[in-house]
């Protein structure tokens, strides 16, 4: 489904014709994503959202360049994924949030920092201003190991989160956290996706999340994975995402919209879950 500028450069994240198959040894191959065609705004906010096994980590991998397309073409500010990679155009925040053991949470911040040789008093206000946005203030000198899973996770946001991507590209970051701290996340994302301007692809099993985030949501099919719906949420700017909003009556008919848009797929696809 193609929705904005064909101009690729202009687009933070364009994809054409995406297929990838798996091939699987003794058995017929997996097409995991067929026919895929997003483009996604600079400053957009994008939900991708379907039953397990629909594709939605396939295609997040394959923009993150930790994957590649069978057949297709991704263009990230109308560069290949790698490139776009190496010039740390965008940030990711996964589930499997793969901090570094070794390094206390503040090292683990900085190293997308380090890497791209900022100066040592610009890294150190830096990690102050993240750890402050994620709530851990007082954990920086903590290993990753002495933290719970949803502080794990929201150390793995800050990292993300520390060179100011334009782009982030962020797969059910929020899976392991309490659903108080699931709210207050989401609130903070919209904020900080509101005042950086960083369009942002997230992955969520949450129709609520995806509501009150998103720009456009786009709902995807099992076996193989395609974009079957795309619906405009219209809740207006992410400054405007505060927790007032879950009370709104716009919020729960953009729940209803696309609640009514994934079971139109489930019902479609009612044994999705054992075609995995
Ligand atoms: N490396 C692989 N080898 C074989 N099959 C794979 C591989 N990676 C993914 N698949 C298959 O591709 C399909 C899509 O998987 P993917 O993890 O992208 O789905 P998903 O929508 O993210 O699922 P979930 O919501 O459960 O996380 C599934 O059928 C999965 O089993």
């Amino acid at each position: 489904m193609t929705t904005t500028s064909s101009d690729s450069a202009a687009t933070a994240v364009s994809v054409r014709g995406l297929r990838r198959v798996f091939p699987v040894r003794g058995r017929p191959d997996v097409v995991a994503l067929d026919g895929i065609d997003l483009d996604v705004a600079p400053g957009e906010f994008v939900s991708l959202i379907g039953p397990s096994g629909c594709g939605k980590s396939t295609l997040m991998r394959l923009v993150a360049d930790l994957d590649d397309p069978t057949t297709g073409t991704i263009a990230v500010f109308g560069k290949t994924p790698r490139r776009a990679r190496l010039d740390h155009d965008f940030g990711v925040a996964f589930q499997q949030s793969a901090l570094l053991p070794w390094r206390t949470v503040s090292r683990n911040i900085a190293l997308p920092l380090e890497l791209a040789k900022v100066d040592s008093g610009e890294v150190k206000r830096r990690i102050g201003e993240l750890l402050d946005m994620v709530g851990l203030s007082q954990f920086g000198d903590h290993y990753p190991d002495q933290l719970s899973g949803g502080m794990q996770q929201r150390v793995a946001i800050a990292r993300s989160l520390a060179e100011r991507p334009k782009l982030l590209l962020m797969d059910e970051p929020f899976g392991a956290l309490d659903e108080m701290t699931r709210e207050r996340m989401q609130t903070e994302l919209a904020r900080i996706a509101g005042e950086s301007g960083a369009a942002v692809i997230l992955v969520t099993h949450s129709i609520p999340e995806a509501a009150f985030l998103s720009d456009r949501v786009v709902v995807m099919s099992p076996r193989p994975g395609r974009i079957v719906d795309v619906v405009d949420v219209g809740l207006g700017d992410q400054k405007e995402r505060t927790e007032d909003l879950r009370e709104a009556s716009g919020f729960f008919e953009a729940v209803k919209r696309i609640r009514e848009a994934l079971h139109g797929v489930e019902g479609a696809a009612p044994k999705a879950a054992e075609q995995r």
